[in-house]
């Protein structure tokens, strides 16, 4: 392929299970060129239902309605983008095991490729794990192209607050032209997915929207230690997590009121955070907060009082905090279709950098 640049479209099924986010990036695979349109099909409640009664299963165990799923609502929201010439197809992670069984993230990048007649990468994460990796999380390499994409001269961090919380320390002065060179990046803890399941199972909600719930809230301070005992916190990173790898929490939570019970898991997500602040190899210029958490204005309250640092959303660099993991996606498919790497010891723990990722082709991209 050359260094040629591509509009590439990502998508991401994330562990929120609240829908599907696309974005257009024009990228050779190393710097960002230009930023495109996005969009978003949500789950309806029905097919939530599906996927999440699918979460913890792996391939061959009674998948085919919530694959249904996720092929029908990624081949819905893709056919409104044309002009796509190469698409990255993350999926959706049903379960995720990086020393045990795998991970696993369901759809078929082929037939997606056959119905929509682009070429699709797909299956971003099993080469980096069979290599001895976490995985996860896979942003790391586009987060350091939106560093430089900023033009930042000194060491930055990106957060993500998804279902599950991620961290990249990157320093933009340093590089080679295939891998970025002063990276790391592991997930910090939960982050959103237990405090949609507290309101979900408790009140029905999708989530505490605009953290209403937490901010009428006490946080319980044992329930907090507790949480902070946890052995995934004394680990080194880099190091991944499942979805509901911290089940516990609704446990730790189960006797306080809604509002005291969405406090503490609020300010679990904040303090996971603040751990995971402290393995920076330098203090960065700030925090640049991505995901869904961002919107929740006592979580970021409460990251900002524990952190030294300003943390801000990404918009304050110019990014897309609602589009940035799907334009990862979009970014990571060109680097597989050029042959870079997209994971490396640093961001994964990978044995050596691996570029993951499958290739349908049914021959849109001219290469
Ligand atoms: N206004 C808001 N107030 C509170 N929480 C919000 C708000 N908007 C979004 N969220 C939270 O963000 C979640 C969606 O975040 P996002 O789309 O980044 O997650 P994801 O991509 O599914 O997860 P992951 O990054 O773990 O794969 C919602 O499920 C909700 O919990
Ligand atoms: C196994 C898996 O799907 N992990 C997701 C999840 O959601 C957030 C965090 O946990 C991160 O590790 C990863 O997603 C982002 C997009 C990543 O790979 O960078």
């Amino acid at each position: 392929m050359g260094a040629r640049s591509v509009w590439a479209l990502g998508c991401m099924s994330g562990t929120s299970l609240d829908g599907v986010d696309a974005a257009l990036i024009r990228t050779d695979g190393a710097q960002i060129h230009e930023f495109g349109r996005g969009g978003y099909r949500p789950y309806s409640e029905a097919e939530r239902r599906v996927l999440k009664a699918a979460l913890g299963r792996w391939p061959g165990e009674g998948l085919e309605e919530a694959l249904s799923v996720v092929q029908r609502a990624h081949a819905e929201l893709l056919a409104d983008f044309p002009e796509a010439e190469l698409v990255g197809f993350h999926g959706q992670t049903l379960a995720h095991e990086p020393q045990g069984r795998g991970t696993h993230q369901l759809g078929d990048g082929a037939a997606l490729a056959e119905a929509l007649g682009r070429d699709v990468v797909w299956d971003f994460r099993s080469a980096d794990v069979a290599l001895g990796g976490e995985g996860a999380p896979l942003a790391p390499f586009y987060h350091f192209a939106c560093a430089k994409w900023m033009k930042a001269d000194r060491p930055v961090a990106f957060l993500n607050l998804g279902g599950v919380g991620n961290l990249t320390w990157v320093d933009p002065r340093k590089s080679s032209p295939e891998i970025p060179g002063a990276l790391l990046a592991f997930d910090t803890g939960p982050a959103n997915a237990p405090i949609n399941d507290l309101v979900g199972e408790r009140l029905g909600l999708d989530c505490d929207r605009d953290g209403a719930l937490a901010a009428q809230g006490e946080v319980a301070d044992g329930a907090l230690e507790l949480f902070l005992e946890e052995g995934f916190f004394r680990r080194m990173p880099p190091k991944s997590l499942d979805r509901d790898d911290f089940s516990l929490m609704l446990d730790l939570v189960r006797e306080l009121s809604d509002a005291d019970a969405a406090a503490t898991m609020t300010a679990m997500a904040a303090a996971a955070v603040m751990q995971g602040m402290e393995h920076c190899p330098s203090p960065p210029e700030r925090l640049l907060v991505t995901g869904g958490g961002r919107h929740n204005p006592v979580m970021m309250a409460m990251l900002a009082a524990g952190i030294d640092c300003p943390v801000v959303p990404v918009e304050a660099a110019g990014l897309d905090g609602d589009m940035l993991e799907a334009q990862a996606f979009g970014f990571l498919a060109v680097r597989v279709a050029q042959g870079w790497p997209t994971s490396a010891p640093a961001t994964t723990g990978v044995a050596a950098p691996v570029g993951g990722g499958q290739v349908s082709r049914v021959g849109s991209l001219v290469v």
